[in-house]
């Protein structure tokens, strides 16, 4: 059956429609890693964008249970050049059963390399894709407020058993980033990100970690506060929306891309030691340059491409955030290296309380 991916700059692509939903609406943005289809597609991150995956074919290897981020596809649809629908190994599923038993739709055959140029040059957008040639009459706004479903406060599992006890705010994580706490032998607590300090600090965590997550950062405006306090009493690191809430929280402001960077390749420096290195990333939005002057925070890493800010610290406590997807390490894995550092600062800080 034919699709119809149409964006609201007025340009339409067609395509071949693969699932029974009728049309949806999502923020159209492009990713450019040649693999990573399973992770980025079950990245809560994710979630409202219809994502253009840049290399050609998709869906080569499957779908494998332990590649996935969250238990179904978050994004809210798929636009591929062409959908490899062959056989996949055993135990896997092919991503077009997996797409619809999530009700997820996919539209294949279209020319995303001129669907990534608009995107390029007019930024990211509203857009609808759908069964057929109807274009919708109007458009929905998008969804902005990902926060309302969230787990009930009293909601705190916890995982693992190990030595460090790490409470993971839960802004929405990505399961790789806890798979990373777990093989370092950290106990793990998923904290409710609206959690009362009173009830965090009565779980006696050894440090924090602030996941990734969807949408715009400033949807957390009334947590600022909170997670200061919490930031300036506990070993503190936070990953891509952590990251963002952490700035603001300690007075920075955000901005967002014109296409934000999403890919599997993207180089950062380390600016105190002038390394560069390769590093995964899906974000929209960014921390301005400028507001860093209004915090006590200094910038660690800096993206190569276009110099925007791509890790922060602070002088003197041990709150250390980044931009990029320490944990996805779809080629080079130089990243993992921050959960080490990470869990160093806590046995240093626990060594210091039990000498004290
Ligand atoms: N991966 C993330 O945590 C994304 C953060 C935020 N939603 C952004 O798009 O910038």
């Amino acid at each position: 059956m034919t699709g119809l991916l149409s964006l609201s700059n007025g340009e339409s692509f067609k395509g071949k429609w693969h699932g029974k939903t009728s049309g949806i609406q999502g923020e159209i943005v492009f990713y450019t890693g040649m693999t990573g289809y399973e992770e980025v597609l079950t990245d809560p991150s994710y979630q409202g964008q219809i994502i253009v995956f840049s290399y050609p074919l998709i869906g080569q290897y499957g779908i494998q249970a332990d590649h996935v981020q969250s238990g179904k596809i978050q994004a809210a649809g798929v636009v591929v050049a062409e959908l490899y629908d062959g056989p996949v190994e055993k135990g896997a599923m092919t991503l077009s059963e997996f797409a619809e038993n999530a009700q997820i739709p996919i539209i294949s055959g279209v020319d995303t390399r001129s669907v990534i140029q608009t995107v390029r040059e007019f930024g990211t957008m509203p857009a609808y894709m759908g069964p057929g040639f109807s274009v919708p009459a109007f458009w929905k706004p998008l969804k902005t407020d990902f926060f309302s479903n969230s787990m009930p406060e009293e909601d705190i599992r916890v995982i693992g058993n190990g030595d460090v006890h790490i409470g993971l705010i839960d802004l929405q994580y990505k399961s790789s980033i806890l798979d990373e706490l777990l093989k370092r032998n950290c106990k793990v607590s998923i904290i409710p990100h609206t959690l009362p300090t009173t009830k965090l600090d009565a779980l006696q965590l050894d440090g924090l970690l602030f996941s990734n997550g969807p949408g715009d950062p400033a949807a957390l405006t009334p947590l600022f506060p909170t997670y200061r306090d919490w930031a300036e009493r506990y070993p503190t690191f936070g990953i891509c929306l952590g990251h963002q809430v952490l700035a603001s929280a300690f007075g920075a402001k955000t901005t967002k891309l014109a296409y934000g960077h999403r890919g599997a390749n993207h180089p950062v420096i380390n600016v105190e030691t002038k390394r560069v290195s390769m590093s995964s990333q899906n974000h929209s939005y960014v921390v301005e340059d400028a507001s860093i002057e209004e915090t006590p925070l200094s910038v660690l890493y800096q993206n190569v491409n276009d110099g925007s800010i791509e890790g922060l610290k602070h002088p003197e406590l041990p709150v250390l955030t980044v931009q990029f997807h320490p944990e996805a390490a779809p080629g080079p894995a130089e990243h993992l290296q921050l959960f080490d550092q990470f869990l160093s600062t806590i046995q240093q800080k626990k060594k210091v309380t039990i000498h004290a």
